[in-house]
């Protein structure tokens, strides 16, 4: 239903694209270093204060028109192709790439683009029966603690997904990555995995930042912790490379 409140000023064929890059490492979660093209589809059904693609739904700040112009699948997969796709895996970030899984250029970029195709998604909304089947990984990133400041917890917290995703996490074709700014935010994030059976080696804790220095040391701080409730830990490769 979200899908068709955003969808108007966008064809029924095509897809807002804020941008399309690579080849870059994966920065985060358990395939950081795979060789990746990133496609960045616009519009979000959040907005955490902390989001670092505000361009790909902040209307009080950008033109989404102008900051993701709608383009067809074709000319999508022609540009990954660009961008390194063919060769290692291809990204669908966003903004929130699920809010599209229904539309025609969705189903086509799907089918024509090369190789393992991974889904970075805020788990709000389930993958499809076509969306899974395609789809090699999902990293799932409910939004907690200060990402998730904006928005109250039944939009944010959706039960139903968070166990489908458990139930894909449980067969290795999920994980969640949890962003979190400090101690609190991770005995939040240690709260929900309980609360909704997720596997606690399915989870990577990845500290809040977008600078190099401010990311370590929140890093730092939470390291001990976030080891200490057997979880995973993720990196930011990108910012530590100064690559997008
Ligand atoms: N290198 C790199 N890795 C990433 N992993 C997830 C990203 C995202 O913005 O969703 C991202 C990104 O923007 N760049
Ligand atoms: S869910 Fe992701 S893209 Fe959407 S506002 Fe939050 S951080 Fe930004
Ligand atoms: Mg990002």
């Amino acid at each position: 239903m979200e899908m068709l409140q955003i969808a108007g000023t966008v064809p029924e064929d095509r897809l807002p694209v804020q941008e399309i890059f690579g080849p870059v490492p994966q920065g985060e979660g358990p395939y950081t270093g795979r060789r990746a093209c990133f496609i960045r589809l616009g519009r979000c059904n959040l907005h955490c204060p902390p989001c670092d693609s505000k361009r790909t739904w902040d209307t009080s700040r950008y033109d989404l028109a102008q900051t993701c112009p709608p383009r067809t699948a074709e000319d999508i997969v022609e540009a990954a192709g660009e961008h390194g796709a063919g060769a290692g895996i291809v990204v669908i970030s966003g903004g929130e790439p699920l809010l599209w899984q229904r539309t025609t250029a969705w189903h086509r970029m799907l089918t024509a683009l090369p190789g393992d195709v991974h889904v970075e998604t805020n788990g709000t909304i389930s993958p499809n029966e076509f969306t899974t089947g395609r789809i090699a990984h999902f990293s799932v990133s409910p939004k907690i603690g200060r990402m998730g400041a904006a928005d109250p917890a039944k939009r944010r917290i959706r039960p139903a997904v968070l166990a489908d995703f458990a139930v894909l996490a449980g067969q290795g074709k999920a994980a969640f990555k949890f962003v979190t700014a400090d101690a609190a935010d991770v005995e939040e994030a240690a709260r929900l995995v309980r609360d909704h059976q997720i596997p606690h080696d399915r989870v990577w804790i990845m500290p809040l930042g977008d600078e190099s220095a401010a990311w370590t040391a929140a890093g730092r701080d939470i390291v001990a912790q976030v080891m200490d409730h057997g979880f995973n830990f993720s990196g930011r490769l990108h910012l530590t490379l100064g690559v997008r």
